[in-house]
Parts: structure tokens; C-alpha cells; sequence
């Protein structure tokens, strides 16, 4: 299946001419959305998503579900306001074909969901998701008893033969290649006859900020889930079987798509508003006021959101991003700006993201005459004066922005098929043209 941005079209990223002074207001958070939708279908009564994303990957997450026969009605929310989705849950079906397109929660969420639907379920996606691990999924759910037929390498295409209810118990994997094996497994779980007990048995695990949003969003539906920090053994999950509830759930901005907002303000010295930043949350985003204020900013939670502010300088950084390895891309290329080298650590793992990100934020900053090298985990980034050229994306929305960031202080950035934010970010470049014209 071909991805549906694969183009070369290049765009001509916007340069600074001054400080930036914008209120920015981001859409809603994918890692959020995609959970609430899963939930909200697995339970026994509907529910809405208020101001949910309307992305490429959540889109399709919502097409795979409607595929298995679940409703969902597109309009305004319950008291009239605002955009909203509302779910109807029913009984899972199958046969039915889901497209996962390059979404990770797509392609590691809806394998354990497809075991509870009564007939087959084929998941295809982009190129791109076939070279994705998914075999801590795959081996998990075999292993509770499921059937799936698959090519033997632990990846896309494959087919899920649902039964309509699945035993679940106890299961063993390594999820140190993705966190999402863990929440897959987690979301699922209340539905399994005997709940889920997930065990991680590799050396590392990445994202844990989102194997804690699994957590959080599974209990508020109502869902009793054992963790390693409420006193259980450390790397074990477990989720006790039982009906979910439907939810009015408001769904918070992605504060991971505020990074290149955020970014702007840093490298312009300027000043950018985010508001309903939220002030207690399990996304991985708001980690930024912590890693953009080392690097120079400050900031501020007040009743208009986050206030953010560059002081004109920009410092390198010395950081483990393995718990939101996703903010990487829009770090490196702050950190190809700043006045000091930076070390990111912890991110082997981004090699099987959206592509290969230590390669090809090396090799795109390097051919703007920028010196990064890649280590065992992560990335060196010692500052040079970088030059104008083509900033090629390989269909990571993430490389679309970090590029954006770069365009700011350099001019003549052209920035490669911009059209990939699009996977969870579609109005990005009128979002990024707004903030300048602001
Ligand atoms: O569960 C989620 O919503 C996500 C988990 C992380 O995946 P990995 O653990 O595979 O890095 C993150 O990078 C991805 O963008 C979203
Ligand atoms: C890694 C990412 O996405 P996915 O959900 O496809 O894993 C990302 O958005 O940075």
C-alpha cells in the first residue's frame, strides 16, 4: 500500500526576520486521542472525545475501528460546543481489512482489539510499517491465545483470526524496541477473559511517560490496573478483566506538536503562547519547559496556557530522551543552532520510527554544512554556521518540523513533502506561516 504523502513537492520554509510573538493554538493530542478511541470502543456504553485530532493517523485509527463495527458519528459535542466524535461501541467484526498507514499505535493498538472481534482482520499499511517491529505483539497474543497468520518476521502484512473473546493471563515479551507493545497489550486487557499480566523482559524500555497515559486513561474508564510504581514488581503490568465505562473525555492539546512553536520562540528570542497547556499530564511533551529552558528559554503556566520566551541565546544540551524520544528531532535541530555542542542519549530505538531519525537528522544536517555524528544511542551536535539546501523528510512528519526550526535562522531551507505533518499535525504550515505573520 503506498504511503499518501509520498511526494517531493518542496516548500520553502518560512526564514525569521525577527523575534516571534504568537499565541499558537495546537491540536489535539494524537498519543491521546488514538487511546480514547480504542477505549471508548472497547466499552460497554458510548462515549464522546471532545476536540479530538483529525490527523492522518487518527483518522485511520477511526476508519480501522468503523472496519470492525464500531460507529462513530463525526459533529458537536454533548452540550453543543466544539468539535466532537461520538462512539458507539458494539460487538467487534470481522472479516474486515485495516489500513495501519505508518501509525505506530495503529499497527501495535488494534492486533489485541482484532482478537476480539468474530471473524478475521488483515492489517496492511505503508511500506514503512512492514520494516516496524512489531513482534512483541504479535508473540504476546499468540501466546494468550490467539491465531494470526504472518509472514514468520514479526511484522506487517498480517491477519488476525478473532474468535470474539480471547483467554489473556499472564505474558512475557521485550518491549525495549517500542513502548507501544506494553500499551497495546494494557488497552485490551479489561476485555480478555482473564485480564492481562504483562512482564517486560528486555534491558531497557522507552516512552514510559506513554505507558503511564495507558494507565491513567484505563482507570479513568473505570479499569483496575496493578503498576510497578502502585507497589507492584518492578516491569510487571496488570489489568484486572472488567466492563469499561463510556467517557465525556476532552481530549488536551499534543504538547509533543507544540515543540516547534516552542522552538520558534527559542531561536528567534521571541515569545509564543500554547494555550490549554495542561497543568498535570502524562504526555511526554511537557517535558519541553524543562529541556527548552536548560537550552535557554523560560517559561511560565498561566491562565493563557504556557507562556514561553527565548533570551536570545541558544545553549547546547547534554540529555537522556529515551522517555520521549519523540521530542528528538525537534531538539537536534535547536541544538544545530545553539552556541554549545549537545549529546542526545537513549534513543537507539528512533532507528525503527517513522524512518531511520539518528541517519537522517545526521545526514539532513550535515548536508546544510552541519557536524552531527550518530552513537551507539543517540546523536553529537557540535554547532556550525549552516547553509541553505533541501531538507529531505522520508515521510516523518517530525523531520518536516525539525526542518521548519532550521528554516527560521538559515535561509533558503526547502523543506521536502511538508504535506507529512500531516500524520498528526495537517495544518502545520498555516500554524507555522500564523505564528510568523502574528
Ligand atoms: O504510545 C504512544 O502513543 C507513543 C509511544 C512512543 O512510541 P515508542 O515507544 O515506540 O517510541 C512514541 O514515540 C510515539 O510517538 C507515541
Ligand atoms: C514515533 C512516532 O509515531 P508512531 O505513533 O507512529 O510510533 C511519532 O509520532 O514520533
Amino acid at each position: 500500500m503506498a504511503p499518501n504523502t509520498a511526494d517531493t513537492a518542496l516548500w520553502p520554509a518560512p526564514h525569521a526576520s525577527g523575534a516571534v510573538d504568537a499565541t499558537v493554538h495546537v491540536p489535539g493530542s494524537k498519543s491521546v486521542t488514538n487511546r480514547a478511541l480504542v477505549l471508548a470502543s472497547l466499552a460497554s456504553e458510548p462515549g464522546w472525545l471532545r476536540r479530538p485530532l483529525r490527523s492522518r493517523d487518527t483518522l485511520l485509527m477511526a476508519g480501522a475501528l468503523r472496519a470492525m463495527g464500531i460507529e462513530i458519528e463525526e459533529g458537536v459535542g454533548p452540550d453543543g460546543t466544539g468539535e466532537a466524535w461520538r462512539v458507539l461501541p458494539t460487538g467487534l467484526r470481522g472479516p474486515a481489512t485495516v489500513d495501519v498507514g505508518n501509525a505506530g499505535t495503529v499497527m501495535r493498538f488494534l492486533p489485541p482489539v482484532a482478537a476480539l472481534a468474530d471473524g478475521p482482520v488483515r492489517f496492511d499499511g505503508d511500506p514503512r510499517s512492514y520494516e516496524r517491529p512489531l513482534n512483541g505483539v504479535i508473540d504476546a497474543l499468540r501466546q494468550l491465545g490467539a491465531r494470526i497468520d504472518d509472514d514468520g518476521r514479526g511484522a506487517l502484512p498480517l491477519t488476525v483470526h478473532g474468535s470474539g473473546a480471547l483467554d489473556g493471563g499472564p505474558v512475557a515479551i521485550d518491549a525495549s524496541s517500542s513502548s507501544q507493545f506494553v500499551s497495546a497489550l494494557l488497552l485490551s486487557g479489561p476485555r480478555f477473559n482473564q485480564g492481562v499480566e504483562v512482564r517486560h523482559t528486555g534491558a531497557t524500555l522507552p516512552s514510559m511517560p506513554h505507558i503511564r497515559m495507558t494507565v491513567d486513561m484505563l482507570r479513568a474508564v473505570g479499569a483496575q490496573v496493578d503498576t510497578p510504581e502502585s507497589g507492584g514488581e518492578p516491569n510487571v503490568w496488570r489489568v484486572t478483566p472488567g466492563a469499561l465505562l463510556g467517557r465525556d473525555l476532552v481530549i488536551e492539546p499534543d504538547l509533543s506538536n507544540a515543540q516547534p512553536f516552542l522552538a520558534a520562540a527559542l531561536v528567534t528570542g521571541g515569545k509564543v503562547v500554547i494555550p490549554d497547556w495542561p497543568a498535570r499530564t502524562t504526555q511526554p511533551g511537557d517535558r519541553l519547559r524543562e529541556i527548552f529552558t536548560e537550552m535557554g528559554g523560560s517559561c511560565e503556566l498561566t491562565e493563557f496556557g504556557l507562556v514561553f520566551t527565548g533570551s536570545g541565546s541558544v545553549h547546547g544540551i547534554d540529555v537522556d530522551l529515551s522517555e520521549v524520544g519523540e521530542l528528538t528531532p525537534g531538539v537536534a535541530a535547536v541544538a544545530a543552532l545553539a552556541d554549545s555542542p549537545s549529546t542526545l542519549r537513549g534513543v537507539a530505538h528512533l532507528r525503527l520510527h517513522e524512518t531511520d531519525r539518528l541517519a537522517a537528522l545526521t545526514k539532513e544536517i550535515n548536508e546544510l554544512g552541519g557536524d552531527v555524528t550518530e552513537t551507539a544511542d543517540g546523536l553529537h551536535i557540535r554547532p556550525r554556521r549552516l547553509h541553505g539546501g533541501i531538507f529531505h523528510t522520508y515521510d516523518d512528519h517530525r523531520m518536516a518540523t525539525a526542518g521548519a526550526i532550521i528554516g527560521l535562522a538559515v535561509e533558503g531551507v526547502q523543506i521536502e513533502n511538508v504535506a507529512t505533518t500531516a500524520k498528526t499535525l495537517p495544518d502545520f504550515p498555516d500554524l507555522w506561516t500564523g505564528m510568523l505573520g502574528a
